[in-house]
């Protein structure tokens, strides 16, 4: 710490925490040192260290700040667990280091403190050098990064009253009707006939009869029961989740990219044995009623039971205490049946899973049609089962995702899960089904081209993270700009993350450009994915955007001063 004897000013300071603290067990003998002046040191702190010091400096300036504050007994209001921590450290060594000075430089201090004794004085030492050895790993821990400055001040404070997004409860009443109201304009927009979403379609007579009926809620039932199956099997990885609020971590099954093999051989069997698995496609629209009322039913479920929970076991999103927006947002965090954890299980198995079946289910109906394999409908039906592929090869990374740690399960991610993705992600195959539109070979090399650049980009990007969160030390990243944060986690602001804040999600936009692509330029509404998708991912990062200005506070601020882009280098 060859710093600390530099600066005549933070050895004044030193000076002046000994004298006061001395002063103060001389007039308060019987109180604990080492508690009381934690809770001052937040109210007195001063201001915050130049940008230009190093992290040693800061720690030795805190030290400083903190040592000569010694009455107020409460509690500090509103800091994370992780900074109250990290400072109460430094204070005991303050405070500590201030004992055994007093005691040790002369006999005085003694005498005016009956209660002491030698053990006592020993005791000292030892914490001592227990919190110097702490206070020193500490400072490795934070010099060790190549990013010259520390954070300089504490996450934000939490606004009082409920904090909505979505434009708070009118936002969440207009969705809930609007989200199934597009679904269904959309698909509907897309006939054999025409597709157009400017031609508002036309109503069947009998509306009952062609949105549904019993078959249509034997399929969907029994797909579900199929995946929930799956699911639940004692076969795969067994992972922890993140903390939770009530302590202890949650165990999720991983074993998703099984339940695809699984699914698409399943497909493959039922083929085979010439089964009429087209039925699917032509009950497109009464499995999406089934799947709608299910999504309304369930949220519904999951909303009154979300009652008779501990309040632990609330999201801290969801639980402003309006009926409207917490049934959409979801008021529990993880609900779960048995072995079953609802939302990991919706979010990745029966809508995911679905969409990639249905679309090879259009494949076979092309083929049952036509006797070929459109091209273009067998190249979007690949990139998609790539998409869902990785994302159950991956399914572990889905638990670090706001929507698992932050959003409760409510009707926004019940229905997104299980009719959004499988009846709107699938438009394209569906387009490309309905119209019997095709594309020539060297249209369809360039879209290759593009499919592969977006995942690319999106897998790296994505490992790179993940890789950085399993391992920050790995030695990938020894040579990387990383920013330090007040919760003892980094933020990696080299490599894809130096580039964007998402470029996970740059690729993921482009991956969906493809797929679109497919489709040619002739429709507006086949490139209603990407641009909803666009929408969607511009929305959440600002969603995570706030979410990670309150968890790292300044060091965010400071990794959006080193990293500029959002999401588009030298756009946006
Ligand atoms: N197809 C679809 O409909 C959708 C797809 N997606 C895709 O899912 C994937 C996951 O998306 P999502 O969870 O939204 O977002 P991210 O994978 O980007 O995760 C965000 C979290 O990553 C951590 N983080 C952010 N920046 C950094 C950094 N510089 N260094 C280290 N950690 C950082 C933060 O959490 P912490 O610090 O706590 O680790 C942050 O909260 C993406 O690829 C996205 O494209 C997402 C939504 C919809
Ligand atoms: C329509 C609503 C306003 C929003 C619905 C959102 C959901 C469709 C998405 C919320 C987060 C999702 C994620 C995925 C699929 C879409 C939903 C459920 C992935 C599983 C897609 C594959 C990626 O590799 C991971 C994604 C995680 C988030």
């Amino acid at each position: 710490m060859p710093r600390r004897e530099k600066s005549p000013n933070k050895s004044r300071g030193r000076e002046r925490a000994r004298s006061k603290s001395a002063s103060r067990t001389k007039s308060s003998p019987t109180k604990s040192p080492s508690r009381r002046p934690v809770t001052r040191s937040r109210s007195r702190t001063p201001s915050r260290p130049a940008k230009t010091s190093s992290a040693a400096e800061v720690v030795i300036q805190e030290v400083n700040q903190v040592a000569p504050t010694p009455r107020t007994p409460s509690r500090p209001k509103s800091r994370s667990p992780s900074r109250a921590a990290q400072k109460e450290t430094v204070v005991t060594k303050r405070t500590v280091v201030t004992s055994v000075v007093s005691s040790s430089s002369g006999q005085e201090q003694a005498a005016h403190t009956p209660v002491r004794s030698s053990s006592r004085i020993a005791s000292l030492i030892e914490k001592e050098k227990e919190a110097s050895y702490l206070i020193k790993e500490q400072m490795k821990s934070e010099m060790i990064t190549n990013m010259k400055t520390p954070p300089p001040s504490a996450p934000k404070k939490k606004e009082k009253g409920p904090h909505y997004e979505f434009m708070g409860p009118i936002g969440a009443f207009l969705l809930i009707f609007l989200l199934p109201a597009t679904v269904y304009y959309v698909n509907m927009a897309c006939r054999k006939t025409k597709c157009s979403i400017l031609i508002v379609p036309s109503l069947p007579r009998n509306f009952v009869a062609a949105f549904f009926d019993t078959e249509a809620c034997l399929i969907f039932f029994g797909w579900m029961a199929f995946q929930a199956l799956l699911a639940v099997l004692p076969v795969g990885r067994l992972v922890d989740g993140q903390p939770l609020k009530s302590g202890g971590k949650l165990k999720y099954r991983c074993n998703g990219f099984l339940a695809l093999v699984v699914s698409l051989a399943g497909l493959g069997v039922a083929v085979y044995l010439k089964l009429p698995v087209t039925k699917v496609v032509d009950k497109f629209f009464k499995l999406m009623t089934v799947a709608t009322i299910f999504s309304f039913a369930f949220s519904i479920c999951l909303y009154v039971s979300s009652h008779f929970v501990s309040s632990k076991k609330l999201a801290p999103g969801g639980n402003s205490g309006n009926f409207i927006y917490d049934f959409f947002i979801g008021r529990e965090l993880n609900p779960r049946v048995g072995p079953l954890d609802l939302k990991f299980f919706c979010e990745l198995r029966p809508g995911l899973i679905g969409w990639v079946m249905m679309d090879w289910i259009m494949v076979l109906k092309a083929y049952q049609e036509t006797g070929t394999f459109p091209p273009n409908l067998v190249l979007v039906t690949v990139f998609q089962t790539l998409y869902v592929a990785d994302a159950l090869w991956f399914e572990d990374a889905i638990l670090t995702t706001m929507d698992i740690i932050h959003d409760g399960f409510g009707f926004m991610l019940c229905f997104g899960d299980l009719v959004w993705v499988p009846f709107l992600y699938s438009l394209q195959p569906r387009f490309l089904l309905e119209s019997g539109f095709t594309l020539p070979w060297y249209c369809l090399a360039p879209i290759v081209v593009i499919n592969l650049i977006g995942y690319m980009i999106f897998r790296l990007s994505n490992s790179q993270k993940n890789l950085f969160r399993k391992d920050p030390k790995h030695p990938v990243f020894s040579g990387m700009e990383t920013v330090p944060t007040q919760t003892g986690r980094k933020l990696l602001a080299s490599g894809w993350w130096g580039i964007c804040h998402k470029p996970n999600y740059l690729g993921d936009l482009i991956m969906a450009l493809a797929w679109s692509l497919t489709t040619g330029f002739g429709h507006i509404f086949t490139y209603f994915y990407p641009l909803y998708f666009l929408v969607l991912l511009i929305h959440r990062e600002r969603r995570d955007n706030e979410q990670c200005a309150a968890k790292y506070g300044a060091s965010w601020e400071r990794y959006c001063q080193r990293v500029k882009y959002r999401i588009f280098p030298y756009i946006y």
